[in-house]
Parts: C-alpha cells; structure tokens; sequence
C-alpha cells in the first residue's frame, strides 16, 4: 500500500495456542522507514504478532521476510539476536545490574566496533533521549520515564532494520506519556528504522502512525493510512475501535449517490456514507463519528437538522463536550461547540455524511463485546 520499498512482509502468519488459535492467516507490507502502528482490543493477537517478528514466538505457518532476509519459513527460524531488530517492552527490561550506559552499550556487543567508537555512540544516544546527567544510574535509580529512554537509546543505538514496541508507553503516567511519544516519533523517525508499534489506545494509535493495521480476533480486519481509517472503516468493529459518538438504527429511505444513502431513524432522516450499497428499506445501523456532529446554532436552524436533549455537558477547556439524547432513546457523546449548552436544553444537530457510516443491522460479534461502552472516542483527527 505504501510508495516505499517493502522493508517487512508478512505473508499468511498462523499462530495457536493448544485449541486457540492468536494469529489467522495475517499477511501485511510495511515499506521502509514506515511506522506501522497495531491496534486491537485485549486478546487480538497483537503481542503474538509482535513475538512471532521478534523471533520469541515460532509461528505454526507462513512467514516473515526482513529487507530480503527470511527470519521464519518452514523450517527456516531465525534466533532473536540473528534478526536485525531491536524490541522495546511495555515494562522496560533493562538489566538491574548494569548503569544506562552499560545497558545501552550491550546493544552494541555484537558490533565489532573500537571501544572509542562505540562509547562515542553510546553516549549520543543517552544525550538525544536527554539522559547525559543519568549515564552512571542503575535502573532502580531512575524513573519509569527514564528508564524507558534508556530502552529506547538501547533500542537504537545499533541502528537496527526493524524497530518493535510492545504498549511502551502503558506503564507511564499520563503528562509523561505523552511527551515520550513525541520522542519516540521523532527519533525512529530520525533513525530510517522500519517500525511496528502495538497498543490498544485509539488515541496513541492514530498521533504516531504512518500506518495503522487493526486486529479482531487474530485477523488483520483493516490496513491503511490513519484517515484512511477513520474516514473508511472496513467494519461496524474497526469503526466502534477507532471512536464513535454514538449508534442509531433505522431504515434505508434513498439510496442515493456517490456512496449516499437517507436513513429514517427514529431521531428523523440522517444521510451517510454507505460503503456497500444497502437497498430501500433495509434495516441499517448508523455509526457517528463525533467529529462528524454540529450543533446547530441559534435563529435558523437547517432543514435537516435532528433535535435532541442535552444529558450532560463537560468543560474541556477549548469548550464543551456534550452528552445528547435524540428522540427515540440513541445518545450522542462529545458533541463538541465552543461555547456550553445548559444540561437539559433542547439542541439541533447536524450530520456530516462523511462521518457517518451505514453498516447493515446484524448483532454485535464477540469481538465488539470488548470494546468498552462510552471507550473515550478521540479527538477530531
Ligand atoms: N503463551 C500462551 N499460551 C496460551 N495462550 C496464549 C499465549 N499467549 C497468548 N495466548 C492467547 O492468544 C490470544 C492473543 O493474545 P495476545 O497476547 O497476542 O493478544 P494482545 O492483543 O496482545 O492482548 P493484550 O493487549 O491483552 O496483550 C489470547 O487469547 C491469549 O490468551
């Protein structure tokens, strides 16, 4: 899918565990240099994918090609310290005897390289994950955060093909999880390293990724750009994965063009996206991205506009998050305006079709059960 040469192929990757099977014919591209971000619920086989790259797990089937080089087919599976990667872990794994320095410089051992050489490396790379006055502190003397740069200087010091980050930023509080992430988009990015990076956050997905590939069950459901994804999602999962405002049912009233279809919901008629084209009067789920709702201001309400009643309304500083409740039951979160509605005040919203996606009704799959009711939906991409 990508401009850029194919730096990691994975073609058909099985992975069971006794009668359960993790991955399911899972076949994926990532070109050179790009960040390939794995999202998907608890139990979707992301860290099993993740393993299976790195070479601590053997997978049952298929195979994994690295800039040319085959690290798993058949028989072929090459060890973890013979594939040119380096894995940062959600709990850091440094070694608790060795200082900063030390732990990066392992990285190194392999590399024949002069001793000044390689402290000279070590010590750049402490620096740009700003650890220069750290180098001599053992693990237990750090902070989680520093630590975690310390993995990260570990991971790239030796300038490796293939970057893996398994929730690195998981254990961190909030402020510092966020400033992290900026380092790591910066610095893999500066390093050329092909990247795949797993979590379960919308949020963290959609900031980092170049790519976002996402899993339901052990299968690759969608792989694509981020707007790709939040404009087109592949189905009602990916689409409830990545934050909606909310659901509501109805009926096809025209199916109309370019992909356009009137639904007749009980809150009135909302026109949407329809990926497949649904025929008049099928019974159709909407789902509303939060980006995608207005509410419709003051004297001169548009014709198409739905009325609701705000349930709740929260202060995020920019302005306010809305909870609205529409006629026939359907609620609405994070209806975003600038200026607060009073709780219990009737509000007109508007929709934009292009945030709004038409999936045939059918009942929710196992899969969907995990994601959370209400998960936070992010902010507009
Ligand atoms: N060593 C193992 N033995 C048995 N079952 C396993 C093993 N490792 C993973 N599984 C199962 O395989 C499935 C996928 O697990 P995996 O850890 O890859 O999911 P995940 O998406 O990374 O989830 P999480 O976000 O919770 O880590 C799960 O149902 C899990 O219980």
């Amino acid at each position: 899918m990508t401009m850029h040469p194919v730096q990691l192929r994975v073609d058909r990757l099985v992975k069971s565990f006794s009668a359960h099977r993790a991955l399911e014919d899972v076949s994926l591209e990532v070109g050179t240099g790009r960040f390939l971000v794995l999202l998907g619920p608890s139990g979707s086989g992301k860290t099993t994918l993740l393993r299976c790259l790195a070479g601590i797990e053997r997978p049952d089937g298929g195979s994994i090609r690295l800039g040319g080089v085959t690290l798993t087919e058949g028989h072929t599976h090459l060890p973890p310290e013979r594939r040119d990667l380096a894995m940062v872990f959600q709990d850091y794994a440094l070694w608790p005897h060795m200082t900063a320095t030390a732990n990066v410089g392992y990285a190194l051992r392999r590399r024949r390289l002069e001793r000044a050489e390689a402290d000279r490396r070590v010590a750049a790379l402490l620096e740009r994950v700003g650890l220069t006055a750290r180098a001599d502190r053992y693990p237990h003397q750090l902070s989680g955060g520093e630590q975690q740069r310390v993995a990260l200087a570990r991971a790239l010091v030796a300038e490796p093909g293939l970057l893996l980050f398994d929730e690195p930023l998981s254990n961190l509080d909030a402020d510092l999880r966020e400033r992290l992430r900026v380092e790591i988009a910066t610095l893999t990015r500066g390093s050329g390293a092909t990247v795949v990076y797993i979590t379960h956050d919308q949020a963290e997905a959609f900031a980092l990724a170049d790519e976002i590939g996402v899993l339901e069950s052990g299968r690759l459901v969608q792989h694509g750009a981020p707007e790709d994804i939040y404009h087109r999602p592949a189905s009602p999962f990916v689409a409830r994965f990545t934050g909606l405002a909310g659901e509501l049912t109805g009926r096809v009233e025209e199916p109309g063009e370019g992909g356009r279809v009137v639904v007749r919901t009980d809150a009135g008629p909302v026109t949407a996206s329809a990926p497949t084209a649904p025929v008049r009067g099928a019974a159709v789920r909407v789902l509303v991205r939060p980006a995608a709702v207005t509410l419709d201001g003051g004297a001169d309400p548009a014709p198409d506009a739905v009325e609701g009643t705000v349930v709740d309304t929260a202060y995020r500083g920019r302005g306010y998050d809305h909870v609205v409740e529409l006629v026939g039951g359907a609620r609405l979160v994070e209806v975003f305006t600038r200026h607060g509605r009073p709780r219990g005040s009737t509000v007109r919203l508007r929709f934009d079709p292009e945030g709004c996606f038409t999936f045939p009704e059918q009942a929710p799959t196992e899969a969907d059960a995990q994601v959370p009711v209400n998960a936070a939906p992010m902010e507009v991409v």
